[in-house]
Order: C-alpha cells, then structure tokens, then sequence
C-alpha cells in the first residue's frame, strides 16, 4: 500500500450556490466521478442539474486529493478518488422501514489505483456510519469481486427480460381497473405516492433518490441530458386512483422486432403489475418489451396464457447488504416464524462479530449477544459478508453452506436458520443507487 502521505482525504456536503450554481469542489468532485465511470464530461448545465441531485440526496462526498500533481496533469483540485454516501430507508419487512447508510459514487483514478485508497475511504466511512448509529449499510455494485472484504454480501437480485407481445400475449384473467397515457413529466407528481406504496410492500425496497424522478420524466437521462423519448401511462384501480405507473421509451425502426424498453415500471399492488403488463402487451406496432429490473419472484409469466413469451436474459445482483449491528438490524426485522438460532459470526472489521442469540417470538424478533465460553453450540458460522446475504432472506443459507460460505455447527442448525430468516414477501427494490 503506497503511502496516504501524498493524499488529503476531505468529506464535504454536495452543495449548490444560491445562484444555481454548484459549489466549485462538488463540481470537480463529480466530474472526476464522471470520468471514473468512463461516462461523457458534463456540460455546465447538465453538472449543475446532477450536483443538485446529489444535494438533494444529501449526499456527503469524500475526495482523495494528491498533494502534488506534475506540470499539465490534472490539477490537484481534481480529486483521485470519489466516495459518497447519503441516507435512506430499507424495508426489511419490519413494522417500520428502518435508516441504512448507502455507499455509491466509489471511483479511483486509474494512475491511483490499487493502492489502499478504497480500503481507506471506505474503512473510514463504515466507522462514521456506526457512530452516526446506522445498523446497515446498503451499496450497488459495478463488479461483484471487490465489496464482500468489507463485509458486504448480494442480498438481493433483479433479472432483466424480454417479453413477446405478440398475437400470443394473453392473460389468463383480465386485470382489474384501467391504464391510460399521461404526459411523463407528471410522474414528479405522482410518482413518489405509487413508489411509497411499492417501498411499503416489498422487502429489500430502498428509497428512492433524486436522479429517478429525472429519470422517469424524461427530464434528465442517466447522463444528465433530457430525453424526449420517454412516455408513460399510469393505472388506475377500480376507485379512479392511480395505483401504478410505466415510463417507457420506444428503442427505435431500426430495431427489429419493434422494441419498447421500460425505463421505471412501479406498481402498489399486484392488480397494478398485471394492469401495466396488460397495456405493455397490447401496445400497437411493437412487439417485445425490454425491463432491467424485474422481479426474481414475477407473477407475469403465471400471469400469461404462454409463459414463455417471458425470458430472463441476465440475472443482475442488485443490493448488497454490510450488517454493523446484528442486535438493532435483526431485532428491525420482519419474521414469518416464529423460532430461534444462534449465529456465531466472524468480522474482519469488528462491527458484527459474536455469538447472537436470534428469537423470533409473535413474529418479532430479539436478539442477545451471548458469551463465547457458555457450553452451547451455534447453529450455524458465518462470515460478515454472508450474513448480508441471510439478512433479508433472500438467500436460502443451506445454498450459502453447499458454496462453503456458511458452516452448520447444530444437527438441523441450517433448516432452523431457514425457516426463521425466510422473508415476510419476496425480497424485491427497483432502487439503483
Ligand atoms: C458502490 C460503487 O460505487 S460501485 C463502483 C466501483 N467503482 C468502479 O467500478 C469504477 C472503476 N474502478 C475503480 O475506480 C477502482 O478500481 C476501485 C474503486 C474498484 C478500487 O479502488 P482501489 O483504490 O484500487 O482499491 P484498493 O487498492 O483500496 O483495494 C482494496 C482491495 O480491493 C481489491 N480490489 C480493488 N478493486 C477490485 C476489483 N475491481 N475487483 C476485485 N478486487 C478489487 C484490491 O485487490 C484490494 O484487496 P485486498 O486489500 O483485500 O488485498
């Protein structure tokens, strides 16, 4: 590890002037980020709209700044490496969405690279976020190799699917209520009361950010430029109230068969999902949609009279969960059984090492820390990483022994575990981040 001598580490508020205009080191910082990200350099319009967003997430960024830079490089106000983290909710199928400490924005200068200062950016973080008292914290990954040696573990999965929506696009019930086309800019407006709903009802929801509602308008695409090509319909419940909406943005002739993407898709319920797959499906002139984001558990292929016109092209790891305190998270929990395990858990950076007691009684569950030299048995061992893997329960924890990351220790101790963290819904977040 080279030497953090060359290096200041500063954590400062993204921030916008008064007049609009975005405070100079968050405007380096991000377009630093940019570049990390191989993503086009920001017009000064399109730089000023996204540190908005980031001041509007509350985001708190962190810049690795070198000390020195040679004559016609970068200068040393470009920071070398970006962090960011900003607050939000989880649903963890508790009572209450519970406060998680999210991490995004990691990017370290390829002249810089490998050289500890993710190590240190993010050491120091997970120290802030325990005695700012978060329980969790919560990332989205570029690649899957580099987060489980801070003791974060895939927690939850999306599957990106082509649906034919041919002559054969049927289904089997005719949803209740009705969709109609709205303008897309309305979805600032009704948009964050149909996603509230969604984050009540599905375990593993995070919150939604600034960024999304850009997203889903068409104001600002993912590179800060608006689109005009986004399109949107809501669905209404048999009340008149809109229970459900799709942005939607069609991929162009050139583009056989004749492809509508989804670029947001949120229902509250499932009469909402099958009503907008129902209006999906019957869209004229084309005939395949395209989603990023669905649901590992999709009732839409149940849903349709053939199945198959649902394929599942790639399988993407979604959020990835660190536990800082097994006590306060697994305690926030939501449980479908009742039961109890014990947990001896193994952590490199200390947060949720030792043995824990978990006991779910009326479905709310408890836990204690119990004493290494008691004569008990854990259930099962585990590791840091392994433990964001079983928090939701999106993981059955006997596929987690079967990979050797997991050890039973008690005859039965695996099914026990199972049947406690089994999730009170299926695990499921539409939150990119
Ligand atoms: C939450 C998010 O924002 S996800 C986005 C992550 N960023 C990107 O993918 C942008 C492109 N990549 C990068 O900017 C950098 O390569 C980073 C941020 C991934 C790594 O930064 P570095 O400063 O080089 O990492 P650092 O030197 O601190 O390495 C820490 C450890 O992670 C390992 N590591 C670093 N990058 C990777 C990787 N891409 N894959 C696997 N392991 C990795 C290192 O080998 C090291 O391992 P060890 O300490 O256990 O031996």
């Amino acid at each position: 590890m080279a030497s953090h001598d060359e290096y200041d580490f500063r954590t400062f508020p993204a921030a916008v002037a008064e007049d609009g205009t975005p405070d100079p080191a968050s405007a380096a910082w991000l377009q630093a980020e940019t570049r990390g990200f191989h993503d086009p350099r920001k017009s000064e319009k399109v730089l000023a709209r996204s540190v908005e967003r980031l001041a509007a997430d509350g985001r708190r960024l962190t810049g690795v700044y070198a000390r020195s830079a040679p004559a016609g490089a970068l200068g040393v106000e470009v920071p070398v490496a970006t962090f960011a983290w900003f607050p939000s909710t989880l649903n963890t199928g508790g009572a209450e969405p519970l406060d998680v400490h999210l991490v995004s924005n990691v990017t370290v200068r390829p002249t810089h690279r490998r050289r500890g200062l993710l190590r240190s950016m993010m050491t120091a973080d997970l120290e802030q976020a325990v005695t700012d008292g978060y329980a969790l914290a919560g990332l989205t990954a570029s690649e899957a190799g580099i987060y489980r040696r801070f003791g974060f573990g895939e927690a939850s999965w999306v599957r990106h699917v082509t649906v034919t929506t041919d002559s054969r696009f049927r289904m089997v019930a005719e949803p209740r209520g009705r969709c109609e086309l709205i303008e897309a800019a309305s979805l600032r407006t009704i948009g964050p009361e149909v996603f509230a709903r969604f984050h009540a009802g599905h375990p593993g929801s995070i919150d939604r950010h600034a960024k999304y509602w850009d997203r889903a308008t068409g104001l600002a695409d993912d590179k800060g430029e608006p689109d005009d090509a986004v399109h949107a319909a809501v669905h209404y419940d048999e009340s008149g109230a809109v229970d459900g909406y799709v942005a939607y943005r069609f991929q162009g002739w050139e583009k056989e068969p004749y492809t509508l993407g989804i670029v947001d898709l949120v229902a509250a319920d499932d009469e909402a999902y099958l009503g907008l797959w129902d209006f999906l499906g019957a869209v004229d002139l084309v005939e395949r949609i395209e989603w990023e984001f669905a649901p590992m558990d999709d009732p839409l292929p149940f849903a349709l009279t053939d199945s198959r016109l649902v394929k599942t092209t790639f399988v993407e790891d979604w959020l990835w969960l660190r536990v800082l305190d097994v006590e306060r998270a697994f305690a926030a929990r939501g449980y479908a059984n009742d039961g109890e395990a014990v947990l001896d858990v193994t952590d490199p950076l200390g947060y949720a090492a030792g043995v824990f007691r978990l006991r779910v009684t009326g479905g709310v569950g408890s836990v204690v820390r119990v004493d290494r030299s008691d004569s008990m048995t854990p259930d099962v061992v585990v590791d840091a990483a392994a433990l964001g893997s079983l928090y939701l329960g999106g993981v059955d924890p006997r596929v987690l022994a079967a990979a050797g990351r997991l050890s039973e220790r008690a005859p039965g101790g695996l099914q026990r575990l199972r049947a406690l963290l089994a999730p009170v819904a299926p695990v499921y977040g539409i939150t990119h981040f």
